[in-house]
Parts: structure tokens; sequence; C-alpha cells
């Protein structure tokens, strides 16, 4: 039975509904990353579970107990906000036992606590500190803190690391991952960082309009985009629509079904730039071009390549002039197709290709 368990969830403003029949089952001990573009409905999930916004339709269940329509005060729920959202007044000890005072544990086992807890997110020695002299980072272990601090049984992370810069945001991401691990606690973490969700989730979400369109392992997620909006919304950000009269592009995969009319999807980093060629690849794709522009990215350069109508990406350690003819080369593990005659998703079309 999955701990945290939300049955056919539709959730609006008034009139307009947001989310459209949510279905998740979360295991205890699983941390899930909901991704998604801005508006998709990320935080009115999350609110709906903690009991901020009413549902239209649809159950949510912990533990085996029916909660939808529990305040949220009745819910063992805790939130971390991407501000933090500590009480700048009082010290970090204070912040941190501030739910333990109002469910009036005891002084004595709330300070024993209190310490376990800063030990946890190592901030030992700092309960008497304000939390206004904390860097961004420290303050959001002591909300991290805070929030763990009533066992909930379900911990929700609203983009907890948006607002630390990017290298305090690598480190703290590694320490909540471990955490999660080492306690154990159920969670799901909002965040915009793709690679945040692969590096910290156990599985991902991902949403579109109110709708989970994919839900999956990491490795799911990137290498086996189920539709269009995943594999582009997940950095496969070349498309192309192929047909199989296409004069300067050839395809060539194993198990090739009988449509007439793909989408491919391909990521930039997985496009190699080679001299141009009229021999063909054994399989996958290849397409002629010319060099439009070239950026310098650190570890290689990137390309833009028009081929045609379509106008592509592709990196590479070598900088390739600007006007120069190039052949783009796609391996066939690295291209995500859609058969757009039938709509099929990609799953099964997908591993019949790859054989
Ligand atoms: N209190 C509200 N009243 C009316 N509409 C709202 C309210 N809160 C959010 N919305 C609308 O609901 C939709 C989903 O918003 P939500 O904040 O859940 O998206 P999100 O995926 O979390 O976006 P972001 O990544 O930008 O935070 C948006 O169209 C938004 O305008």
């Amino acid at each position: 039975m999955a701990h945290l368990d939300i049955r056919q969830l539709q959730v609006g403003y008034g009139d307009k509904t947001i989310l459209h029949g949510i279905n998740l089952q979360v295991q205890k001990g699983e941390m899930i990353a909901l991704l998604g573009p801005s508006g998709c409905g990320k935080t009115t999930l999350l609110n709906a579970i903690c009991g901020f916004v009413p549902t239209q339709s649809g159950e949510v269940h912990i533990a085996g107990h029916e909660i939808t329509q529990l305040p949220a005060e009745r819910r063992n729920i805790t939130m971390v906000f991407q501000s933090y959202a500590l009480w700048p007044h009082m010290s970090v000890a204070q912040n941190i036992s501030y739910g333990l005072k109002v469910r009036k544990i005891p002084k004595a086992q709330a300070h024993k606590r209190v310490l376990d807890l800063l030990s946890i997110v190592n901030l030992e020695g700092f309960e008497n500190e304000k939390v206004t002299n904390l860097s961004g980072g420290q303050r959001q272990r002591v909300a991290l803190a805070r929030a763990l601090a009533v066992e909930p049984d379900v911990l929700v992370l609203d983009e907890p690391l948006s607002n630390l810069d990017a290298k305090v945001r690598l480190s703290v991401r590694h320490e909540l991952k471990a955490l999660q691990k080492k306690l154990g606690f159920t969670s799901l973490i909002v965040t915009h960082d793709q690679e945040e969700a692969l590096v910290m989730a156990d599985r991902v979400a991902v949403l579109n309009q109110g709708r989970i369109e994919q839900l999956g392992t990491p490795e799911d997620i990137y290498q086996q985009p189920e539709t269009p909006f995943v594999a582009d919304f997940m950095g496969a950000d070349n498309c192309i629509i192929y047909k199989t009269s296409e004069p300067n592009v050839q395809l060539h995969l194993p198990n090739r079904s009988t449509a007439q009319t793909f989408a491919l999807y391909f990521r930039s980093s997985a496009t190699q730039v080679q001299a141009f060629s009229n021999s063909k690849n054994e399989a996958g794709l290849t397409l002629s071009g010319l060099v439009e522009q070239t950026a310098f990215l650190g570890q290689q350069y990137r390309h833009t390549v028009r081929s045609g109508e379509q106008v592509l990406q592709a990196d590479s350690r070598e900088c390739w002039p600007i006007a120069s003819q190039v052949s783009l080369f796609v391996p066939p593990q690295a291209l995500h197709v859609f058969d757009l005659a039938t709509h099929e998703t990609s799953n099964a079309f997908q591993s019949n290709l790859r054989g």
C-alpha cells in the first residue's frame, strides 16, 4: 500500500480547474519530484495535499486513512518553502521547536529533539543564533529541521533550493538527498531544475497543464520519454518532422515501423558534427547542413546548423567555422521517435526500435 495515495484529484480556483484527475502513489521513504513548466499546477498540487486549497473531487490518503476533507492543521504534513518562512525575531532553536511547542511537547524533550536535529542538519552550536545572522544555505537547513521536528507523515518541499546561489545549492541538494535516505522521510519536491530533480528524486512526475504526462525513474524520464512534451521538456530540444521523402535527411532505424511521418527529438549533446559526406551511416539519423553560428560553452562549442527548413543545435569539441557544410549524425539510441500518424507514444515504439 502506498504511504501517500492521491486518487483522481481535481483541484481549481473558482470555476477554473487546474489539476485534472491526478493519480500518484508515493511509497514510504520515497522522494518524488514534480517537474513541469510554469503554471502547470505543481504548487497547486502541493497546496491541495497540505489542505491549503480545497479539492473539487478525488481523494488523498495517508497510511490508509483518508485526509481529503481534513483541515490543514489536522494533517501531519509539513512544507518547506523557497523563502524559508522562518520567524526573524526568533533564535534557531525557537524556530525549530515552534511546532513542538504548539503540540505541547515537554520542554526537555523538545530541547533534546532540537539538538538532535541541529546535529542532523550540520548546525551544531547554532541554537542561540538569530536566524537573520545565518547564510541562505544555513537558513534552509533550519527550515528543514523545523519541518522534520514534528515527524511529519509527508514532507513537501516547494522550490526549497531556488533562493540559494549555484554552489551552495549543489551542496545543500546533496545534503538533503543524504538526509532523506538516512531518515527515510516520504516527500514530494517541486523544482524548476531538471538536474536537481534527476539527482534527488527516486521518481519524477512530469506535469503538463494539470496532468501527469509521465511518471518514472529519473533514467526512464530522461532516456525513454513517452511523449514529445516530455522529450522536449527533458532537454531533447532538437525536433524535426521527418517524412520518408526528405532529400537531405537519412533515417535508418532497426525494426522500423511503417509510419511515413515521424517527429524526431534529440539532444544537441548527442548530435555529432562530421565533415560533410554523402556516404550512408549504418543506423541513426544523418542530415546535411550549413553552420550558421557557433558559441563557446567551455567544454565544447554549440553549433547552430541549418538543414533545409530546420535549424538544429549540435555540440562538438571542435569548432566548425561558420558557413562550413557539415553532416550531423545522431545514433539510434539517442533518438526519441514519435509516430505522428497514430500518435503512438514512443515507449513501445522506441524499445522496438532499440531492439
Ligand atoms: N490563488 C489562486 N487563484 C487563482 N488562480 C491561481 C491561484 N494560484 C495559482 N493559480 C493559477 O493556477 C495555475 C497553476 O499555478 P501553480 O502555481 O500551481 O503552477 P506551478 O506549476 O507551481 O507554477 P510555477 O512553476 O510558476 O510556480 C496557474 O494558471 C495560476 O495562475
